[in-house]
């Protein structure tokens, strides 16, 4: 993955477990989603509907069906919806640490294409901390968590206050 030093995590970072968190796996598990959520809303007609299936000592996993909703060119899932799931599988990582965070910075490598009625299998994990700013990586797999790599991702989060959520409106 050709990260930028935005999202590379400086010297000295810290790297936590989610053993250190405020909301456990399980929380965020039960706490499901906003309905209307592009990436993960149940209650989005034309959404990813991403699935967030495990969180697997530090890392977690996830995967969405790609449908005809999707589609860039013909027959394959358009980019800009390929890096929305990596933002959402990425946010997921983020949150699990016990913080609120929002993305200040994705980064995404194309790798393969990803055809219609494929699913991607998403995973995610936190790089480091500093203050308020997160690093994540992630990647998405063809048809199998450990199918062909078909994109990769790093981002920044920033952890932000619950107003962040309530101000605007
Ligand atoms: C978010 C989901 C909410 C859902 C809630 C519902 C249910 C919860 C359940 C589960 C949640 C699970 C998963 C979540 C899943 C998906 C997540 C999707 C996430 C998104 O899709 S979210 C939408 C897109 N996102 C935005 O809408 C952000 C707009 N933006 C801002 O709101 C501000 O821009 C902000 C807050 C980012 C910073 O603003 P600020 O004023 O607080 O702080 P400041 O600017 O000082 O930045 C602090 C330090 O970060 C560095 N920094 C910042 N941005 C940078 C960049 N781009 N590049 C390089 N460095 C950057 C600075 O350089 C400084 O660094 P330093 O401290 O070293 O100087």
């Amino acid at each position: 993955m050709t990260a930028s030093a935005a999202t590379t995590p400086p010297p000295g970072a810290t790297v936590p477990t989610l053993a250190g968190a405020t909301i456990t796996p399980g929380d965020l598990m039960r706490a499901g989603s906003y309905d209307m959520c592009f990436g993960c809303g149940t209650g989005h007609e034309t959404g990813l509907r991403v699935q967030r299936t495990a969180f697997d000592e530090d890392v977690v996993l996830g995967h969405f069906l790609v449908t005809d909703q999707h589609q860039g060119a013909p027959g394959l899932a358009h980019g800009g919806l390929l890096a929305t799931a990596m933002d959402e599988i990425l946010g997921t990582a983020a949150w699990s640490l016990g913080k609120m965070a929002v993305t200040g910075r994705l980064e995404t490598d194309f790798r393969a294409p990803v055809p219609v009625g494929s699913t991607l299998y998403l995973k995610a994990w936190c790089t480091g901390v500093e203050g308020r700013k997160i690093y994540l990586s992630g990647e998405g797999r063809l048809g199998d968590p450990d199918g062909p790599l078909a994109v990769q991702a790093a981002a920044l989060f920033v952890e932000v206050p619950r107003e962040h959520f309530t101000k605007e409106r």
